[in-house]
């Protein structure tokens, strides 16, 4: 798929923007703070409803107006599509494609998919695990829009269930009866550990699905590296046994909240459940590796021990773990049958000459490429197509 035309109104720091783009690569080239960025994060936007840059809406709006628009026209298998999102901060959403209303904003998702490569990635490694929960379901509602939904009802169940539990702490605290508010929670439990189990499923599933392309892009991106060097492991907030169904999955959860039911009502907050979860990226060095720490002296010769990314990788083995990963997710959604669009924001300036022409050399045949760099040269020649200049709030396309 790629975008024909772009639109926006009062998106950032554009009171209004028109940009006709081309298949194949198109390079946004300008000083830094021109809006290079804020072009293709609207397009990002369109995606997924929300933004690599930032966790609400309202930053994107821009400064003095009330409301911002981006419309994109979407090409997939020779088909147009408009596209248009209505970013009301504070107020609903609303989204229309081919100027029909749709009941909910979030259906738009999926209908335009993107892989972002940006500065922020190195977060995916170095960050909490929040970030890397992120990821995940950002991905997940990419390969599958309905679970826009599932996370949707996951995020609201937790927010009530959590303010059930300060309630009924505080009862307990004070001796009062918490009879009405424990008989309430308990209908809560159903519901979070349910959508949990669910949601649960999903991330293991694609966990599992995102292995091997794991592998082989770091691989193809970290000089030297052994093809079972980079692994990635879900690690749930409980012992899950094996149990991979999402029948299974509530089980489990729904028995460890019971078990934990006083723990939470001491803290006032859910301790289990998805929200609560991990993903662990680890490396091994070479052939071998995975002995990990704690290898008994049977295991001689001692191999190089896997460890975790966090805390314990170089600077360049975390953003070549980074960069796998956002490559590894694009040949994911490439093999469902569907080629996004990659967007390589401000990522050259950050890796050297012969990295810049591996990773070229790698996307150079998605459908569409959106590159911003701050200076001309960094963008490869494998990735000179179509060039804009972006300045004095102007988008102007080079002769
Ligand atoms: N909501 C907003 N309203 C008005 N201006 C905004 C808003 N959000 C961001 N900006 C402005 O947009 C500019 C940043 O644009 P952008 O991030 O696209 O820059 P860039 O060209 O990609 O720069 P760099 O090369 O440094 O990454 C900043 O000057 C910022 O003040």
């Amino acid at each position: 798929m790629h975008v024909s035309h772009l639109t926006l109104h009062d998106f950032r720091s554009y009171a209004s923007a028109e940009v006709a783009l081309e298949p194949g690569a198109t390079a946004f080239i300008g000083r830094n703070g021109q809006g290079k960025t804020n072009l293709v994060e609207a397009i990002d936007y369109l995606s997924r409803l929300s933004s690599h840059r930032v966790a609400s809406d309202a930053p994107l709006v821009r400064a003095g107006a009330d409301q911002a628009v981006v419309r994109a026209a979407v090409v997939r298998d020779g088909r147009t599509a408009v596209l248009e999102v209505e970013l009301n901060p504070g107020r609903s959403n609303r989204a229309r494609v081919n100027r029909s209303p749709l009941p909910r904003a979030r259906e738009i998702i999926g209908l335009v998919r993107t892989v972002v490569f940006s500065p922020e990635d190195l977060v995916l490694v170095k960050g909490d695990p929040s970030d890397r929960r992120r990821f995940l379901d950002d991905l997940l509602v990419l390969r599958a829009p309905r679970l826009a939904g599932v996370r949707a009802d996951y995020d609201r169940v937790l927010r009530q269930r959590n303010s059930l539990l300060k309630t009924a702490g505080q009862a307990r605290r004070g001796s009062s009866s918490q009879e009405g508010a424990l008989a309430t929670l308990s209908v809560w439990d159903d519901h979070l550990t349910r959508v949990g189990g669910e949601l649960l499923a999903e991330r293991i599933a694609l966990v599992d699905a995102l292995r091997p392309y794991l592998a082989r892009a770091y691989q193809s991106v970290a000089r030297g590296a052994g093809r079972d060097d980079a692994e990635l492991e879900y690690r749930p907030s409980l012992e899950i046994d094996g149990a991979r169904s999402a029948g299974e999955l509530a089980a489990a959860l729904l028995a460890e909240v019971e078990r934990r039911r006083g723990d939470e009502l001491d803290r006032g907050v859910s301790l289990v459940g998805p929200h609560r979860d991990d993903l662990l990226l680890s490396l091994g060095h070479g052939a071998g590796a995975g002995a990990g720490p704690g290898a008994g002296p049977d295991d001689e010769p001692q191999a190089p021990p896997r460890l975790p990314v966090k805390g314990y990788a170089s600077h360049g083995e975390s953003w070549s773990f980074a960069l796998a990963l956002r490559l590894a997710s694009y040949d994911l959604l490439r093999d469902d049958g569907d080629d996004p669009i990659l967007i390589l924001d401000d990522v050259f300036a950050e890796l050297d000459t012969e990295r810049r022409e591996q990773l070229a050399d790698l996307v150079a045949g998605a459908e569409q490429v959106l590159v911003t760099a701050a200076v001309a040269a960094d963008v490869p020649k494998a990735l000179a197509g179509v060039r804009y200049l972006v300045g004095g709030g102007e988008v102007r396309r080079e002769p």
